[in-house]
């Protein structure tokens, strides 16, 4: 049977109203394709549990889960992917890639000149489309 994996990731965003992009490295699945970083959900844990570790210990530094931003589902060829895409701050520390090639900040408007995870799609494509109804960017 098709395995689906239940992944979470996180929106972080800066004063600026820049997202946080993360750049998957060569060594991972999805190389050199784009995300929003995360990882699985293990057993036992909530959604914001999962994202506050996966980033404890991806991007080095501390966040506070505040509230799911979209969930979405995506199916690859030999797998599929819940992905529960979670509105974040950062508490502490500075996102730093250690297996990520890369970290960004990027405006919501040109969120859609990276080449994302397929999964990552509609999520990416949510946040565009927040922006240009609220022109004021005054994001909740
Ligand atoms: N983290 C993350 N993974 C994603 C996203 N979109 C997407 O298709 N994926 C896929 C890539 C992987 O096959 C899977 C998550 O694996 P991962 O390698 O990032 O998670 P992990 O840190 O828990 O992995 P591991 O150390 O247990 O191997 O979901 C996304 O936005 N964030």
């Amino acid at each position: 049977m098709r395995k689906t994996l239940s992944v979470v990731a996180a929106i972080l965003e800066n004063d600026q109203h820049e997202i946080m992009c993360a750049l998957r490295s060569p060594r991972m699945s999805l190389p050199n394709q784009w995300e929003f970083p995360g990882g699985k959900i293990q057993e036992g844990e909530t959604p914001e549990q999962a994202i506050e570790r996966e980033i404890r210990e991806e991007l080095k530094c501390s966040i506070k889960a505040n509230r799911i931003f979209l969930v979405s589902h995506h199916d690859y060829d030999t797998f599929s992917i819940n992905l529960t895409a979670i509105r974040c701050t950062l508490k502490e520390g500075v996102p730093t890639a250690h297996e990520h090639s890369k970290l960004i900040w990027l405006k919501r408007e040109n969120l859609n000149a990276l080449k994302w995870a397929p999964a990552d799609v509609a999520t990416m494509e949510q946040l565009v489309k927040e922006q240009q109804e609220k022109p004021s960017c005054l994001y909740p």
